[in-house]
Parts: C-alpha cells; structure tokens; sequence
C-alpha cells in the first residue's frame, strides 16, 4: 500500500486502547475525541477491525455467516500490514487502511480511508497488545473492562441489529469461539496495560485523566511545528496534575481507574 511523506516530521504519540469485543473501547474513544474539542483535529483513531483478513475462501465466508469461523484468534488479522500502516503514520507518511464489512466478513473493495499522520493516534482493538511488536509501539496502553454479561448483552443487540445476524449464530459464535479466545488471547494482555478503564465509555473520571494528558502533550511546546512537531516520547505514563513532590497528588475516586505500576 502505497504512503506520502507529511511536511511536518512529526514523531506521534500512540495510546492503545485493548480489551474484549463490546468493553467500549470504540465509545472510549469516541468519548475522547468528543473531550478534546478543537485539539480532535490533531488525533486520529485507528480501529483494528479494520485489518481483518481479507477474501476469506468460499467454504471459510460460509462458516463465518454460520458463526463458526474464528475471528478472535490472532491470525485472524492482517498483522503485517497493520504494522506497516502505524510504521508509516509514525514516520510522519499519509497512509490507506482498509474499510472492513462486518456483513460480509470481507474488505469494500477498492475502498479505503485515508489516514494523515497526527499528534496523538488512538488505536483500539481485541488483539492490539497480544503481539510484542505491536505491543511495543504503544506509549500508553488503556485496557478497557466490562462485565462480561454486560458485553455479551451489547454484542447480541449489535450483531443482530447492526450486523443483521441471527440470534443463534451470535451466540454460537460467542460461547464457542469469541468467549474462549477471550480468555485465551486477550484478557492475559491486561497485564500489559498501564491504565485499566473499569466501566468503559461510562467512567467519566479516568477518561476525563487521559483527555487531560492528552492535552499536555498537545499544548507542550515541544509539540508545536516551530519546534519539529515532536512530542516527547519519555511523556509515556499518565502524569496527574499535582504530583510534583512539594504539592498533593491529585486524589482520584478509588474503582475509578486502575494505574499500574509494573515496569514493562
Ligand atoms: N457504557 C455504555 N452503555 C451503554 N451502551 C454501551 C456502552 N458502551 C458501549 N455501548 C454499546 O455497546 C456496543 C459496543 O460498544 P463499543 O464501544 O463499540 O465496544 P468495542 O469497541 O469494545 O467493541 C455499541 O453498540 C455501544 O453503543
Ligand atoms: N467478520 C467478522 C469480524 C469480526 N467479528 C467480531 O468482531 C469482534 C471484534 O470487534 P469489537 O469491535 O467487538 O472489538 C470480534 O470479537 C469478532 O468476533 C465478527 O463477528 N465478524
């Protein structure tokens, strides 16, 4: 696929935002956006469903419109040119990421959605920090948490409303291949995260945390054009206001958000 060089060098900040299907990791980051005004306009948000793999073989396409093809198993995604496109976003080149049908379990052809380099890029998904390599592009990694009653109930009236699949399927689908590779693939990638987002798109405080932090690293003058676009890259941890040593932490309302502490 093809990519242009920006005119700004910009070395951007990426925040992954991992967790299971229907935690809320796209309404998390809508919520950010939302949060950020006018800044919106120098953050992109990059979902992984978008690389899903493409033209699936004929007897593949019929499992997966019968609920028995893997889609929560790490190879079932384009990891290569996933890498390529965040690769090329972080040396400051344009690239084009795929447009992925959930009805079809298959690419739009010849559709694809252009992305520009930016400041901050959100990047969400299932699987985002199962492998080392693409675990390692992240500055920041936001695992989402849900209930899991509460993401299987939003995952039937998703695929059933939104993706026009049956009841059956959907939970066939759930309890046979997404709940296990869940347990298998994603949730041991928690330990990974830096911040845990208990409640999703609903907690309002560790949400308005990471707007905040983002803001910082916009308005910090090392991030400006005059002075290379560059953000700085050790700015990796959630830093609170008031946490210098001769002023109070900030206090924030315990359950809220968890900030892990391990190195990684
Ligand atoms: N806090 C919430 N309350 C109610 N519905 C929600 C909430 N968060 C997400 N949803 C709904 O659940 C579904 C999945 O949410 P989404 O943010 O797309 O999750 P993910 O990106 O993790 O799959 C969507 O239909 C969304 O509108
Ligand atoms: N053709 C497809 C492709 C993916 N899925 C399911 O999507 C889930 C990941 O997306 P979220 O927005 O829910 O994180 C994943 O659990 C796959 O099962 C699908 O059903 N069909």
């Amino acid at each position: 696929m093809s990519a242009t060089v920006n005119d700004h060098r910009k070395v951007p900040f990426i925040i992954g935002v991992a967790g299971g299907t229907a935690s809320g990791k796209s309404s998390v980051c809508a919520r950010i956006m939302e949060q950020l005004g006018a800044l919106r306009k120098r953050v992109i948000t990059i979902a992984q469903d978008s690389f899903y793999r493409d033209l699936l073989t004929d007897e593949e396409i019929e499992k997966a419109q019968r609920g028995e093809f893997n889609f929560d198993h790490p190879d079932a995604f384009d990891h290569d040119l996933m890498l390529g496109v965040l690769n090329n976003l972080k040396d400051g080149k344009s690239d084009k990421i795929p447009v992925y049908d959930f009805r079809s379990h298959s690419r739009v052809k010849d559709q694809f959605e252009t992305v520009d380099g930016a400041d901050v890029i959100l990047v969400e998904g299932i699987l985002i920090f199962y492998d080392p390599e693409l675990r390692n592009m992240f500055n920041m990694k936001i695992f989402v948490d849900a209930d899991p009653d509460i993401r299987l109930a939003r995952r039937v009236a998703r695929d059933t409303k939104e993706r026009g699949r049956p009841l059956t399927h959907v939970l066939h689908q759930y309890l046979n291949l997404v709940k296990p590779a869940f347990e298998e693939f994603c949730l041991p990638t928690k330990k990974y995260a830096d911040i845990i987002i208990p409640r999703g798109a609903d907690n309002d405080v560790a949400i308005g945390l990471i707007v905040q932090h983002i803001q910082e690293l916009l308005r910090s003058p090392r991030s400006s054009p005059e002075n290379g676009d560059r953000i700085v890259e050790k700015e990796n941890h959630l830093s609170l206001p008031n946490s210098g040593s001769s002023t109070p932490r900030q206090r924030i309302p315990s359950g809220d958000v968890h900030i892990m502490s391990r190195p990684h």
